[in-house]
């Protein structure tokens, strides 16, 4: 193990084993012993005694806090148990470091505050056991953890909805005692009452209670929910700012000198660096390097395409630079990218398993640059070789569309005018964009809330245009020729299906405005149910309340909520044409200015 990850693991049971456990010489857990070859208490290690696997320190009646950010450090982690203490502090969003996890126990200690949302990007977490602690908060979509066994969280004081899982594999599932509400998913028979008894507020076949038929995520409940959330998202937030401060100051004290040779040396995959110590990794640099090499007998690799305040940006700058993960999608994972001692801030998106050709995706990329709109955010750079593409954007630091409307969730004002503003703008910037690259048979291929950010003016840009292959756009076939560039692979069809995929995705975008619910994940759910309110003839019910209180016309409100449901027509052929969509819209937006003028 390098110094860094031995150090992190020292301040973990410095912080954990609090002054009550005494560590005596056997435990092992200081600088002048290893891990592995010393058999640290509660370690084991891989058969080349090169790598912490497992930390189990069940029962010892550690009472300190956990700190998910040091343990991480150690990523080839695999097992965390620490059944049975006596253990305060909560599992923060660091736990993503933890990205070879397969079991996690924490059950039997007085762990609290939400479950961060990073939980699900644990694709290999098979066992989870968080039970009796005093955990809050929703739990995270796990849906994409297709082979978790083990779900137990009873006993703790957790809400909202029970998160979709893949039922089929899970073997041990217990929700039991917690303040769930919402429809129980379907068990098929395979768990027992016991498993979900205590949670007066789940609803459906299984339980007491039958699930109203109106809204899939209770949005009546809402506002009685919301007083509680704050407070505990409170919580959360100064516990981790407190957690933060304090590894701060640690890691500020510690540095070892030879922390990057040591990264970059080992070929760890250390790029996914947590928020308070990233001045310790470099971007992807083991991941990268092999690409690197190989551009360079190939094609010139980081083509700059405009240069924000850094002249001359380089390959090898983005390599050195530190680096943060934003997100990791279906198609790739977004870091923002610090150059210049903070003087630059670039978002970097490294799209996954793009089987186009580097000449065909810089044809691509080069097109993109032509068609310029000043709501299109345009890329600064992009990065070419056969393991790699990468695409390089400033970075927007006002949030997205999606961050706006979680904001007005938990109270933050979003008036109606300004909703309707921001569906005129995104309309037009892609007819333009429609029509500009309707020829070449470029859509945008991925358009929702979270790719609609703000610029320095709080102007709406759709963002990461064009960066989707046309293979999402239909089941992929066996055929590799499916997964190339469009260009080798006309399908007018198809191409014709991405534009019309365009329009769904505004059509959900829309419908997140006019219920100001969001979609996570799938947006199915929520086209569904303002699908089955609509048919009920509740239609009112759909809006977001907090527009109806703030007076918008209801009448303007439904034309709105019309054009959304022509978007999002099951049939693509039957969907509107964009240019249609944006002028509807903007005769709305005339009509709303006119009115609100004579108030
Ligand atoms: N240029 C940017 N500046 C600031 N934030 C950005 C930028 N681009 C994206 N983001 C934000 O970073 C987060 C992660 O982006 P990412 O593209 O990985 O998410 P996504 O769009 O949900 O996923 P995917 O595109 O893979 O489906 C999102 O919340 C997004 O709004």
């Amino acid at each position: 193990e390098n110094e860094e990850v031995k150090q992190s693991l020292i301040r973990f049971i410095d912080q954990l084993a609090a002054a009550n456990v005494r560590r005596d010489q056997s435990w092992g857990w200081n600088m002048t012993s290893d891990p592995c070859k010393d058999k640290w208490k509660g370690v084991s290690c891989d058969l080349q005694l090169k790598s912490v696997k497992k930390v189990v320190l069940d029962e010892l009646n550690l009472s300190g806090v956990v700190e998910i950010g040091s343990i991480c450090k150690a990523s080839s982690l695999s097992v965390l148990s620490l059944v049975k203490n006596d253990i305060i502090g909560l599992i923060s969003e660091e736990i993503v470091s933890c990205k070879s996890l397969t079991h996690l126990y924490l059950n039997g200690n007085k762990l609290s505050g939400h479950l961060p949302d990073s939980l699900s990007q644990l694709s290999n977490l098979k066992r989870f056991d968080i039970s009796n602690n005093n955990f809050s908060g929703k739990v995270p979509d796990m849906s994409r953890i297709s082979g978790l066994l083990t779900f137990l969280v009873q006993n703790n004081q957790l809400s909202g909805e029970i998160p979709k899982f893949d039922f089929s594999n899970l073997m041990q599932f217990n929700v039991s005692n917690n303040n769930f509400s919402g429809p129980l998913p379907d068990v098929k028979g395979r768990f027992s009452a016991e498993s979900w008894s205590g949670n007066p507020e789940l609803c459906g076949e299984s339980t007491s209670k039958a699930c109203p038929p109106s809204s899939p995520s209770t949005p009546k409940s809402k506002d009685s929910s919301r007083m509680p959330f704050l407070i505990y998202s409170g919580y959360a937030v100064l516990g981790l700012i407190i957690l933060l401060v304090g590894a701060f100051i640690l890691v500020g004290t510690k540095k070892p000198k030879e922390d990057k040779a040591d990264v970059a040396g080992k070929g760890v995959n250390e790029y996914t660096s947590s928020s308070y110590d990233e001045s310790k990794f470099t971007m992807y640099k083991s991941e990268y390097s092999a690409s690197s090499e190989e551009s360079r007998v190939t094609m010139s690799p980081l083509v700059v395409l405009r240069s924000p305040t850094a002249h001359a940006l380089k390959f090898e700058d983005l390599l050195r630079a530190p680096a943060e993960l934003l997100g990791k999608g279906k198609h790739g994972s977004l870091y923002k990218v610090t150059l210049d001692n903070g003087a630059t801030t670039l978002a970097v998106k490294r799209i996954k398993d793009w089987r186009v050709t580097s000449q065909d995706f810089k044809r691509r990329m080069q097109r993109l640059h032509r068609a310029r709109h000043r709501n299109i955010l345009p890329s600064v750079a992009f990065y070419s070789s056969k393991q790699e593409k990468l695409v390089v954007y400033e970075y927007q630091p006002n949030g997205s569309l999606s961050r706006l409307l979680r904001g007005s969730e938990n109270g933050e004002a979003f008036d109606w005018g300004s909703r309707l503003n921001i569906a005129a703008t995104v309309a037009e910037a892609l007819a333009y964009m429609h029509e500009e690259l309707r020829e070449d048979g470029i859509a945008h291929g991925n358009l929702k809330s979270t790719n609609i950010l703000f610029n320095n003016s709080m102007d709406p840009c759709i963002s990461e245009y064009g960066l989707m292959a046309l293979e999402r756009e239909v089941p992929s076939s066996n055929n590799s020729q499916s997964n190339s560039f469009e260009n080798n692979d006309p399908d007018p069809d198809r191409v014709s299906r991405s534009f019309k995929a365009d329009i769904y995705g505004f059509g959900v975008i829309l419908l997140e405005l006019v219920t100001g619910k969001l979609v996570q994940g799938d947006a199915f759910e929520l086209v569904q149910w303002v699908n089955s309110v609509v048919r009920e003839e509740w239609t009112v019910e759909v809006f977001d309340r907090g527009l109806i209180m703030e007076g918008a016309s209801e009448e303007r409100l439904l034309i709105l909520l019309q054009i959304a449901l022509k978007c999002i027509n099951p049939n693509p052929y039957e969907r509107p044409e964009i240019n249609q969509v944006a002028l509807s819209i903007n005769t709305l937006k005339e009509e709303e200015d006119k009115s609100s003028s004579y108030q």
